[in-house]
């Protein structure tokens, strides 16, 4: 059956109502950055830009760097803009926009996905100006109330331990990200487990003015110690988007890594010099390995 108008929702020239993309806007590899002025500063390093288009926090650059054709796009701020932008990209490769029909399973496109972002860590031993790849993300946001997410027996016991830990009256999602970009990106940053936040202050145990239901969040999330066959995994770092990219990239069936500049340190109160060149030296690291 075709997708009602209501559902997939096509503007007059035929892009899909967010984005403002069109099908062929779509690269399968694709950089996604949260600043929409971000979008330019991985686009200056392509050879040539094709496409510009933006629609309100979206921004959207298509070119090619080294000959290989990339789409960078901005999502804004938080799971709830992911939700947007991961269903949009997706519609755009696994929806014939004619038919208004998914494509057969055996037709449909695997994005490959990276997010590059900033983050603040809460451990004292990772310096600002590293840079961090995601393993798994932590969801304290509420996206996953709203899908059938398939969690890992390990990833359960994982979001158990941080609920306990901070004594939520909910159980955080856990998701753990691509093993193949991981591998081919994260060459030599620091490996890490990401907790995706609701908001930037309260949600990450920042006051300014505003008391706090969990004035020690930092110190309850340094506590996490969760070890299974695998490993032994802490808490690493705040930002607002990976669990939403890595629960949706799973469920969509896409390759996803969240790459994080930490450009904050909340056990030492230090903030970068020079955020920018964090983000730029991870952006000029991560198109050379594409
Ligand atoms: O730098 P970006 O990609 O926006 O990521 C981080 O920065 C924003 C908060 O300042 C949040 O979106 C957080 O996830
Ligand atoms: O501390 C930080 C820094 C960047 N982004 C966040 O969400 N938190």
């Amino acid at each position: 059956m075709a997708i009602a108008n209501s559902e997939l929702i096509l503007n007059a020239d035929g892009s899909i109502y967010h984005l403002n993309l069109l099908p062929d806007h779509i690269s399968d590899t694709i950089i996604t950055v949260g600043d929409p002025d971000r979008v330019a500063q991985v686009s200056r390093h392509f050879d040539s830009i094709e496409t510009e288009i933006s629609k309100r926090e979206f921004v959207t650059h298509v070119g090619y760097y080294r000959g290989k054709r990339l789409t960078v796009v901005s999502t804004g701020i938080g799971t709830d803009n992911l939700d947007i932008v991961l269903n949009e990209l997706d519609a755009l490769v696994n929806i014939d926009f004619v038919t208004r029909q998914p494509l057969p399973i055996e037709e449909h496109i695997k994005l490959r996905i990276i997010r590059i972002g900033t983050s603040g860590t809460m451990q004292p031993d990772i310096p600002v100006g590293s840079h961090l790849v995601s393993e798994h993300a932590i969801g304290l946001e509420s996206l996953m109330q709203f899908y059938p997410l398939v969690e890992t027996g390990a990833e359960v016991e994982f979001a158990t331990a941080v609920q306990q830990a901070v004594g939520l009256d909910y159980r955080p999602y856990c998701v753990l990200g691509s093993d193949l970009l991981r591998e081919q990106l994260g060459v030599g940053m620091i490996s890490g487990n990401t907790v995706t936040c609701p908001g930037f202050y309260g949600p990450q145990g920042r006051s300014l003015r505003l008391a706090l239901r969990y004035p020690d969040l930092l110190e309850r999330l340094r506590s996490v110690q969760y070890s299974n066959a695998e490993g032994t995994f802490r808490l690493t770092n705040f930002e607002m988007e990976t669990a939403g990219y890595y629960a949706l990239g799973r469920m969509l069936g896409h390759e996803v890594v969240s790459l994080n500049a930490i450009v904050a340190n909340r056990a030492t109160g230090e903030f970068a010099e020079r955020p920018d060149q964090v983000v730029n030296d991870l952006i000029a690291k991560t198109l050379e390995r594409l």
